[in-house]
């Protein structure tokens, strides 16, 4: 697959792969009584910084939380004549140039996927589900659940989300599919051929259907922490009107959506500070949400290598693992897809965005019509 060349799309600015956090969040020391040194990301802790260059990097991060994944009310509003209205079109068809319509190019697809088994990954919001105001309310169509379904039906496919792995499962409420939670740190998958990962046991257990599976959860020794930081984070954003606590159980995510853009500021800061007490946590920023999560060398990406060796389906060019998402955290996907050569990346945007997907879909109604198309393809050829 020919990699891409340089670009001379226009960025929007909240898809930066590593987001300059404060020296004494971003950065840490690995506690010596860590389980499993060979997940953990090695880095030394710094000096807190002078309060001065806090702030001007705060004012950064606060441009960056200003210009995340705007609503489409919000877009629509803030361009206000006919002009930047064509602007907008114009600088979204030139950046498809790069990132070609999977649907427009579905012939390519097909003929790429030949008589190749696909193996399908799929984000759950904004992919599967639309961007709404409440998380809570992010409900996935019967229309997408049905399209879901079929293609899993063909494929293997599974779920790769930022949301608990229970959660995702309350809203897909499909038994047919492999769900990986907390950005891929709580894998249920099929049983594997080896026992451990990365010096990490998997434990055999049974789905809700009695079937047996193989749970994988990399992170565990961080439980008693991420609830102790999830109750810390709820006080210290409590006063903040509109700021949202989500519990994703190896993760906490912390959404602003709904927060005025005169308290962006105070959320960043309150957050940030709570972390100072956690250099094993990390912080990254995904739509309107500050993701909090331990700092083992864990992500999407190493789910996809994780549930294609525990399908059998690595190692062999006879696979085409395609991955559909549309957030930051969904990049480490993107990004394995690419360097193993054998598989490619949808990015799901409405907006010019940089990444390392291949292909582009507009939006979740995109996501439906292209799943359809590969289940109808996949139908009529065999
Ligand atoms: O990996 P994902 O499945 O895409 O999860 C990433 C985050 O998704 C959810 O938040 C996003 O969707 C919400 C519902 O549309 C929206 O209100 C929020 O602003 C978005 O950031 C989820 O609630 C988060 O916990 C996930 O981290």
């Amino acid at each position: 697959m020919d990699l891409k060349t340089g670009l001379n799309s226009p960025v929007i600015a909240d898809h930066l792969p590593t987001l300059a956090l404060p020296a004494t969040v971003m950065t840490f020391t690995t506690p010596t009584s860590f389980p499993s040194p060979g997940l953990c990301l090695n880095t030394s802790k710094k000096l807190p910084l002078p309060g001065k260059i806090e702030e001007v990097r705060a004012s950064g991060w606060l441009d960056l939380m200003m210009a995340s994944s705007p609503t489409r009310k919000r877009q629509i509003k803030d361009v206000v004549t006919e002009t930047q209205s064509d602007d907008l079109d114009l600088q979204y068809r030139n950046w498809m140039v790069n990132y070609p319509s999977a649907l427009t190019s579905f012939e390519a697809i097909t003929d790429l996927a030949g008589s190749k088994k696909l193996a399908l990954f799929l984000d759950y919001d904004g992919t599967l589900s639309p961007i709404v105001d409440n998380p809570e309310n992010a409900l996935m169509s019967d229309e997408m659940r049905a399209a879901v379904r079929h293609v899993a039906s063909l494929f293997p496919t599974a779920i790769i989300s930022g949301r608990s792995r229970d959660k995702v499962f309350d809203f897909v409420k499909l038994n047919e599919l492999y769900y990986a939670g907390s950005h891929g740190m709580d894998i249920m998958g099929p049983i594997r051929k080896t026992a451990d990962s990365n010096g990490v046991e998997c434990i055999r257990s049974t789905d809700s259907q009695g079937k047996e599976v193989n749970l994988f959860q990399p992170a565990s020794e961080f439980l008693p922490m991420i609830g102790e930081v999830y109750k810390k984070l709820g006080e210290s954003v409590k006063d903040i009107v509109g700021a949202r606590m989500e519990d994703n159980k190896f993760c906490v995510s912390v959404h602003y959506r709904n927060v005025a853009e005169d308290d962006y500021k105070k959320v960043f800061q309150r957050v940030t500070a709570v972390l100072e007490d956690y250099p094993c946590l990390r912080l990254t920023h995904g739509r309107k949400v500050f993701e909090v999560r331990p700092v083992i060398d864990w992500n999407k990406g190493k789910a996809v290598e994780f549930l294609l060796e525990s399908l059998g389906l690595n190692e062999t060019e006879d696979v085409l693992p395609i991955y559909v998402g549309d957030d930051r955290t969904d990049e480490d996907a993107f990004k394995v897809l690419k360097a193993s050569n054998c598989g490619f990346g949808i990015l799901v945007s409405s907006i010019p965005k940089e990444s390392d997907a291949f292909y582009s879909l507009k939006d979740p109604a995109e996501v439906m019509e292209f799943l359809r198309k590969l289940a109808a393809w996949k139908e009529q050829s065999t």
